[in-house]
């Protein structure tokens, strides 16, 4: 019987597109996995030493990098923010896609030069990588850190910008805001504890290679 292998996948936006992509390589969990009304937190699959935790995006990676799971699948917004070195993510899994980017009230925007700031105070999911980002260009970003619904803060004048999330840009717009810049293309990515990657090569490495190929597939109409 080979040793357990636990798979850490984020509740929320991923884990929909990320079922069929399982599927695809072999892990199908059990139909409680799929209830929104389960307190379950770890589920059994058609492979009997594997299970899936279903965990928030953010603890996706802190389960891998400490060894708890083996493998996840998370946001690169998530291991951008927290560039964890025990992390290995050997495969863009094509899912997941949306951007970062810093925004403002469109009252700002209309008179605001970006290259004429030298500090900002910024509202963020994301400090540290918020933080980095204007570095790298010599502003200086005092950062206010949320948990979610940024876009609600320079209404109240909790910041003047914010760094978040955007798809369809349909939340910034609804909250009076635009876009100023973007800071990062997101996509999900395979995470791998680097450790287990080392000592359970035999068995991780082809299930990797099944991701690879899984995600690069065309997919059936
Ligand atoms: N609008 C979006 N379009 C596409 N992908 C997104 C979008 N928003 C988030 N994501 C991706 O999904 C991941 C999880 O985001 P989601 O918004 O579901 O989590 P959350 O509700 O903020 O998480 P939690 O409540 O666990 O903190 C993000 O890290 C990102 O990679
Ligand atoms: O550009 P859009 O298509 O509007 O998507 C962007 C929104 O999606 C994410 O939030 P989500 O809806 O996942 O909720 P959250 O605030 O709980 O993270 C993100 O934080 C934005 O608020």
């Amino acid at each position: 019987m080979p040793q357990p292998l636990i798979i850490a996948v984020p509740k929320g936006r991923i884990l929909k597109e990320a079922l069929p992509l399982l599927a695809r390589v072999g892990i199908e969990p059990e139909a409680a996995f799929s209830d929104e009304d389960s307190r379950a937190l770890r589920f059994a699959t058609n492979q009997p030493h594997v299970s899936l935790i279903r965990v928030r995006a953010f603890d996706v990676a802190t389960f891998v990098a400490h060894g708890a799971a083996q493998l996840g699948i998370v946001g690169s917004d998530v291991l951008m923010e927290f560039a964890y070195s025990e992390l290995y993510a050997p495969v863009d899994l094509g899912i997941g896609h949306c951007r970062i980017s810093v925004a403002e009230p469109a009252a700002l925007a209309a008179r605001d030069d970006p290259r004429g700031w030298s500090h900002v105070r910024v509202a963020t999911k994301y400090p540290s990588l918020t933080r980095r980002h204007f570095e790298a260009r010599g502003v200086q970003a005092e950062c206010v850190k949320l948990n979610g619904a940024m876009e609600i803060a320079p209404l109240l004048g909790l910041a003047d910008r914010i760094v978040d999330l955007v798809s369809s840009g349909r939340t910034l717009a609804e909250n009076g805001l635009v876009e100023i810049e973007t800071v990062a293309e997101v996509s999900a990515r395979l995470i791998v504890n680097r450790a287990a990657f080392k000592l359970r090569a035999a068995e991780l490495a082809p299930l990797v290679e099944r991701f690879r190929e899984q995600t690069a597939a065309p997919r059936a109409a």
